[in-house]
């Protein structure tokens, strides 16, 4: 099978790594709009992203590595609408339970942890490190960034960006596209479209709609 991805940025680095070391797939190719500059990336960008359609066939599975959440959701809801074929990446040092489930698109990275009863949405990022603890829901297009540690029983909506070593306590509910800066701690809900920051976290913003 071979892999295509989207998106040649420092995220696409991670996702092919993470792929390769699956040993799934024979070639890991990338899309992406600066395809002409990026000559020295490590794997080779072979065209731009609206030419995504050229390359659909039966052996080839494709990848949106794109950090941005909405960017991601637009791109995988896109390829998704195409009938294009989308894999899930899990790096094989994470330790996912196999009591959990983890939705199509995702990328679970290195070190990173989800346990037993948790459900990941499409197009979701576990980075490193993570850990998504058990009963968990995390809605589409979530990112948890470095180093984040999820208690039991949370809920978080869809398009939620949690920040570098955001911590969130046990049973607390964040609403879709919610942001937390670096190294939040979460002791309460917070409703959608809200930015929190500190520890504790307070909302300082609107992440807009
Ligand atoms: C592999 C990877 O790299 S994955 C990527 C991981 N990325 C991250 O973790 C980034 C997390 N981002 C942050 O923490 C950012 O600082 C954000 C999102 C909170 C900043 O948001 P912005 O909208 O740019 O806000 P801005 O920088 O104007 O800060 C607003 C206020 O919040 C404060 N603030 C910003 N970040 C934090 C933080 N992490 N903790 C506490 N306070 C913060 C600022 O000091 C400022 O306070 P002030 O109004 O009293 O001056």
């Amino acid at each position: 099978m071979r892999l295509i991805i989207l998106g040649a940025g420092g995220h696409g680095k991670v996702a092919a790594e993470c792929a390769s070391l699956t040993q799934q797939f024979s070639e890991i190719l990338f899309l992406d709009d600066e395809c002409a500059k990026l000559q020295d990336y490590p794997w080779k960008v072979v065209d731009i992203l609206d030419n995504f359609a050229l390359y659909k066939n039966t052996e080839t599975a494709f990848f949106v590595a794109m950090g941005n959440n909405r960017l991601r959701a637009q791109w995988q809801n896109t390829l998704t609408s195409a009938g294009l074929q989308l894999t899930t990446l899990c790096h094989p040092k994470a330790l996912i339970s196999s009591y959990s489930q983890i939705g199509t698109g995702s990328l679970v990275c290195a070190g990173a942890v989800v346990n037993p009863f948790t459900c990941i949405g499409n197009g979701c990022i576990v980075n490193t490190g993570a850990i998504i603890e058990h009963d968990c829901t995390m809605s589409d297009f979530v990112h948890v960034a470095p180093g984040s540690v999820v208690a039991g029983n949370v809920s978080i909506g869809e398009g939620s960006f949690l920040g570098a070593g955001t911590k969130i306590i046990p049973g607390i509910t964040l609403g879709s596209w919610v942001q937390t800066g670096a190294g939040a701690t979460v002791i309460s809900n917070i409703a959608a479209n809200s930015l929190a920051v500190g520890v504790p976290a307070v909302v300082i913003k609107s992440t807009g709609s």
